[in-house]
């Protein structure tokens, strides 16, 4: 069927569409021939008219490969029915021959009754937009392709991150120290574990809160204000030191706090982030260690010590101090080593040693230095060191201390001193003595040469020490060693051994006459008066010499010997010196025997009394009776006073035989009166020991008690040299004993030469001429113009005046021509037995 010219206004818009239009519009019956070409179709194909289209088919166009194709579409809308839409398709430009695109809509072309005739087509030259389509898709393709890379990247990304995320989280959790981000308002962005646990809360809870919160108001405004000023300054607070609160053990620590403040994108401060660090554990090892240093500082500046270093040669590095009690400098010490510090030498072993031990890197103690700057006192230091050795065990140095000892020194010489020697006289002791004397032997047995040992006993010296008291008798030894000393040889040593014993070494002697010279004028040194108190003391010396080798070899040997020659010295009469023989020693063994039977003696009732009468010389009747001690000796038979009244005096054991004879002579009384006879005064002598003796008195007191004797009749003898010594202590004892109601008086009265005055003073009865002045009357003109005169000097001081020794009938004429009161000796009476002495008494008795 074709179109017709006459077809409606309809068909002519249409027809007008197509023909302009820029599809491709057609139309083809059931066989596939043109029934209707646009021109835009023919043009296609190069036609100049659509008409030159009409009853073509595709297989007339296009290739037939094309043609197929385009036919079999065409066949399957005119069969189906359906219309193919919008169906794209490429074709060739037949006329260009370039290859297009075109959407290709075919759409059955039916009758009015419905019956499909054809088909109408409609092709759009869509190369453009399907040009622009694809290049879309291929571009919605790519940004698809990219998107979904980059989705991917940013799952990724966002995995990475959450990754990250989780392990930052788990590393500020795991870190010890304080992590924390603020904001503006200080009020908590991000908290670690470590935050959140001081503040006894959680990471979470803690957000958005701040230290208020949390912390006391005090420190919380601190923490405030520290970080307004990081957040407005935008300074970064750096490595604080500053406390806080545990909240949950309410414990301060300390942390090292660093506030930084962060910025947005703007550079905009928005928040500060915080890092504290705990550092209590560090402060308190500071804080040990500051006090350590101060308790260290402090203990140096109270302690006499001081604290050096030295480098690994052993040179000072170092000296600390404080006190300046080193007295180093440091200049002078450090570079030094000990060996070469100035003006000191080793004391405790020697430079050597020191070297050694710090070359074996060994500790040493208490290495002991004596300083002696020109000019200065010695100074004595201890030096005690300790070898450093670092990590690796490399040698350092050495570190240690010094100590001034030079008090403990002085004092260790000074007790050294003090057991070397006597304490009184400063003399070397005993124990010194025998040191010096084992040395100075040794070096005369070594150059074949000869000394000699000087045992000297002050002759006397208990009688001043008893009448002067022990400061006199100090003082007096004092002196004397003194003087010994000064008398001899430097090279000659004195010491003391105790009491007034000294004892005397002569170094460098050849004979016994330098051993006499020497002991002559130590004599001469004794003799000289010393003063004290205002008075004259006067001792001598007795010394016994031993020399070496000719009497003793051997330290021991050579003391004893000068002891018993001394001994002998005093029997000779004190005041000399005697040396050693060995007939000496036999005569030293019988006074050793002796004192030891006198002992006996005491204890054994060896001893007895002999009483002798005293004759009033006006009346002639028994005046007073003497009682004499006497020893029944078991085989020397009867020993004479004389013989042992001086040992006993020197052992002591005078006060026991003293008490003894007060009491029997007293009991002697007592009983002659009981046997009905006239009361006498019993005389009793006192040495000097005994009337010194602090229980006298007491003595005194018992004997006139046991007996019953009236003190009148008791009468006690002391010789004018007791009393003479020590007069204000004599007249003490004197009056005490006056106070008991006995008679006092003075024995042996002349040879003393006492002064009338001074007798004054005692309070003394009986005045006893000395026997001695009595002896040679009448013959003797002095002795009898000394005994007128002593007796006319009693009788002024009222005394009773007796003489001794009276063995003539001259002697006692002469007495009772000068108005003496009474007489005793040999010539009335000599000392008798108690027996005796009664019957001469009865007589007096039955004579009155
Ligand atoms: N040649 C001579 N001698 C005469 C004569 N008349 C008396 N005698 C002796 O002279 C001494 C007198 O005693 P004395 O001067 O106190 O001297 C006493 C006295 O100092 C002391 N003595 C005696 N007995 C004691 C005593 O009990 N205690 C103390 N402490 N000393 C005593 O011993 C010294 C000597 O005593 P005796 O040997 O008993 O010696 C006695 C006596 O026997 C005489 O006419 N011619």
């Amino acid at each position: 069927m074709h179109f017709t010219a006459d077809t409606s206004m309809e068909q002519l818009l249409l027809r007008t569409l197509a023909a302009n239009s820029l599809d491709l519009i057609y139309a083809k019956d059931r066989n596939g021939h043109f029934l209707f070409a646009n021109v835009a179709l023919a043009k296609l194909f190069g036609l100049n008219s659509p008409q030159d289209m009409l009853g073509k088919s595709d297989f007339d166009l296009y290739p037939d490969h094309l043609a197929r194709g385009y036919h079999q579409d065409d066949q399957q809308v005119i069969d189906s029915g359906e219309p193919i839409a919008d169906r794209e398709e490429q074709m060739i430009d037949i006329a260009s021959g370039e290859h297009r695109w075109y959407s290709t809509t075919k759409i059955p072309l039916k009758d009015v009754n419905g019956a499909i005739i054809g088909l109408v087509g409609i092709t759009r030259d869509i190369t453009a937009s399907r040009n622009t389509k694809v290049q879309t898709q291929a571009l919605n393709r790519e940004l698809k392709g990219r998107e979904a890379l980059r989705n991917k990247e940013l799952e990724q990304l966002s995995a990475t991150l959450e990754k990250e995320r989780q392990l930052m989280r788990t590393l500020i959790d795991a870190l010890p120290d304080n992590i924390y981000a603020k904001d503006l308002n200080s009020q908590f962005l991000l908290a670690n574990h470590s935050v959140a646990d001081s503040m006894g809360t959680t990471s979470t809870e803690i957000l958005g809160k701040d230290d208020f919160d949390f912390y006391p108001a005090e420190l919380a405004q601190q923490y405030r204000d520290d970080e307004q000023k990081v957040l407005t300054t935008g300074k970064a607070l750096l490595e604080r030191e500053e406390p806080a609160v545990d909240q949950t053990t309410g414990r301060t620590r300390w942390l090292l706090t660093s506030k930084i403040p962060f910025r947005n994108k703007s550079g905009r401060i928005v928040g500060l982030v915080g890092i504290g660090r705990d550092i209590s554990r560090r402060r308190l090892a500071e804080l040990a260690l500051r006090r350590s240093e101060e308790r260290f500082r402090s203990l140096t500046e109270l302690s006499s010590d001081w604290y050096w270093e030295q480098d690994e040669r052993s040179t000072f590095t170092d000296l600390t101090d404080p006190n300046g009690k080193s007295g180093f400098n440091r200049k002078d010490i450090l570079g030094r080593s000990i060996t070469q510090l100035p003006y000191c030498e080793p004391l405790s072993g020697c430079w050597i040693e020191l070297e050694h031990t710090q070359s074996e890197r060994e500790p040493f103690r208490g290495f002991e230095l004596r300083c002696e700057k020109p000019g200065q006192k010695p100074r004595f230091i201890s030096l005690s060191g300790m070898p450093v050795f670092d990590d690796k065990q490399n040698f350092c140095g050495y570190r240690g201390i010094g100590q001034d000892i030079t008090a403990r020194r002085e004092s260790e010489d000074r007790v050294h001193f003090l057991a070397t020697h006597d304490s009184l006289t400063e003399l070397p002791n005993r124990f010194m003595f025998h040191e010096i004397l084992d040395v100075a032997l040794k070096s005369a047995q070594r150059h074949n040469r000869a000394l000699a040992v000087l045992f000297i006993d002050l002759d006397r010296f208990k009688n001043i020490n008893d009448t002067l008291g022990h400061d006199a008798g100090d003082q007096l030894l004092q002196v004397i060693g003194q003087r010994f000393t000064q008398t001899l040889r430097a090279s000659d040593v004195v010491a003391r051994l105790g009491g007034d014993e000294f004892v005397v070494l002569l170094q460098d002697i050849h004979t016994e006459q330098d051993a006499r010279i020497a002991a002559q004028k130590l004599i001469a040194a004794a003799v000289n008066p010393v003063i004290i108190r205002d008075q004259e003391c006067r001792v001598t010396a007795s010394v016994g010499i031993c020399m070496y080798p000719a009497d003793a070899d051997d330290g021991e040997s050579l003391m004893k010997n000068a002891d018993i020659a001394m001994y002998l010295a005093k029997e000779e009469g004190k005041n000399t010196y005697q040396f050693y023989s060995p007939n000496l020693q036999a005569r030293s063994r019988e006074r050793l025997e002796l004192e030891n039977h006198l002992r006996l003696a005491v204890e054994q009732d060896q001893l007895f009394l002999h009483y002798q009468a005293k004759r009033d010389l006006k009346t002639g009747a028994v005046a007073g009776v003497e009682a004499l001690v006497r020893w029944q000796h078991p085989s020397l038979g009867v020993v004479p006073p004389n013989d042992f009244i001086p040992l006993a005096e020197e052992t002591g054991l005078i006060v026991l035989i003293g008490r003894w004879v007060l009491k029997t002579a007293c009991l002697q009384s007592a009983h002659w009166q009981q046997q009905g006879l006239l009361p006498v005064c019993m005389s009793v002598n006192l040495s000097p020991r005994q009337f010194y003796d602090e229980y006298l008195i007491e003595d005194i007191r018992l004997a006139l008690q046991e007996s019953g004797l009236a003190p009148a009749n008791l009468e006690l003898e002391i010789t004018e040299s007791m009393v003479m010594q020590n007069t204000d202590r004599a007249i003490d004892i004197l009056r005490s004993l006056k106070a008991l109601g006995v008679r006092l008086a003075i024995d042996d009265f002349g040879v003393g030469y006492s002064l009338l005055a001074q007798i004054k003073q005692f309070p003394v009865d009986t005045l006893k001429v000395d026997s001695s002045f009595i002896r040679d009357i009448p013959a003797n003109f002095e002795d009898k113009a000394i005994t007128q005169a002593i007796i006319a000097m009693g009788k002024t001081l009222s005394l009773t005046v007796i003489a001794e020794g009276v063995e003539t009938l001259e002697q006692e004429s002469f007495l009772r021509e000068h108005n003496c009161d009474q007489s005793q000796g040999y010539f009335f009476s000599r000392p008798i037995a108690a027996e005796g002495l009664e019957a001469l008494l009865r007589d007096n008795s039955t004579a009155k």
